[in-house]
């Protein structure tokens, strides 16, 4: 089974309109209420890509109850953990340019993380833990590297896709897949990452510590998956973008759903760079047929230091 969770969901409140000036009244012309969180999004995107898989992390309030039902309505399981507090909701704005708020994680007590704790401990053999969003800085970051440790004890497949220090802490146990875009890379490093070259410098560096798959995600310009065998590059298609709030989680859907059909590292790739296009056409998260659609647009080729142009 694959399970996914988000310790900090949201409802993205993502609104439309022509023109966004700050600092005034704005009308909007469009809103939606997306059930939110990057491991959320990730369970949605498998869904609709035909794996069957579960969404864990916590949720509490109005705002829990509607990210449960909607999740039930798309046929999505959930399993979530109750919290006292209100779950927060994230503001998108979608104008010229895409400006976002995003609300803090809850404060979780000790129950509470023991709880997920034994959720994980009870997964199987081959399962897929994907740990996805971000982790709030009062947990601290013993309690991850326990998960992750009960994870690698367990043969649990492990996908991370966070960000901010914990991460940096995370990657010092074995990883199957972790997924930073260009900037959550370099400052994994407290360097500004501008160049081919240097995503792969630092995305090898994460593989020689012992990250399985690192993809490194760079909208509109593709990514790159390194591993211990290969480094390959994958174009972005050409396509009108209307919201990528959610495309490089639809990424590690694709990656995972076509991971875990062939067991091949590029074919997976290239499926996840398609599904986080997908995504970023349309408003909501990508249906299979979009990604279907755009496959053959993504070439997927070996990354040759010697023909950086970029
Ligand atoms: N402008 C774009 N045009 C085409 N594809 C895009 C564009 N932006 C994103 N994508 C696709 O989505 C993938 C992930 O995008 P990105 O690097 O923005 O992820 P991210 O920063 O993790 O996003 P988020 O946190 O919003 O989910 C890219 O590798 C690409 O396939
Ligand atoms: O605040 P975090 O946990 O870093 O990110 C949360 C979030 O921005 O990520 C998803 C898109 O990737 C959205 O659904 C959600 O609002």
């Amino acid at each position: 089974m694959i399970y996914t969770c988000t310790i900090a969901p949201s409802i993205d409140y993502t609104a439309y309109l022509s023109e966004f000036e700050s600092g005034k009244l704005n009308r909007t012309t469009e809103v939606y209420y997306y059930p939110g969180g990057k491991g959320i999004n990730v369970s949605r995107v498998l869904k609709r890509l035909g794996i069957p898989n579960k969404a864990l992390g916590f949720v509490g309030g109005f705002t829990g109850r509607y990210i449960e039902g909607y999740l039930k309505n798309e046929g999505v399981d959930s399993d979530f953990i109750e919290t006292a507090e209100v779950t927060r909701i994230n503001v998108k704005i979608k104008s010229a340019t895409e400006t976002e708020l995003n609300g803090p994680g809850p404060e979780l007590t000790a129950d509470q993380l023991a709880a997920l704790t034994k959720k994980v401990r009870d997964m199987n053999e081959y399962d897929w833990f994907v740990l996805a969003g971000s982790l709030p800085s009062t947990i601290g970051p013993d309690y991850f590297l326990e998960l992750a440790t009960i994870c690698q004890t367990k043969n649990i497949r492990f996908v991370l896709d966070t960000s901010g220090p914990m991460l940096n802490s995370i990657l010092t146990t074995p990883v199957f897949l972790v997924k930073p875009n260009q900037q959550e890379l370099g400052e994994l490093f407290d360097v500004d990452i501008t160049n081919l070259t240097d995503v792969y410098h630092y995305a090898r560096k994460l593989v020689d510590s012992g990250t399985e798959h690192v993809v490194v995600s760079m909208g509109g310009d593709g990514a790159m998956l390194v591993t211990k065998d290969t480094a390959l590059i994958a174009n972005a298609p050409n396509g009108k973008v209307v919201n990528t709030v959610g495309a490089g989680d639809s990424l590690v859907s694709g990656f995972i759903a076509a991971y875990a059909t062939h067991g091949d590292a590029a074919q997976a790739f290239r499926f996840g760079v398609a599904s986080g296009s997908a995504t970023a056409f349309r408003s909501d998260l990508c249906e299979k047929e979009d990604v279907e659609t755009l496959l053959d647009q993504i070439e997927v080729y070996p990354f040759e230091e010697k023909d950086v142009t970029k």
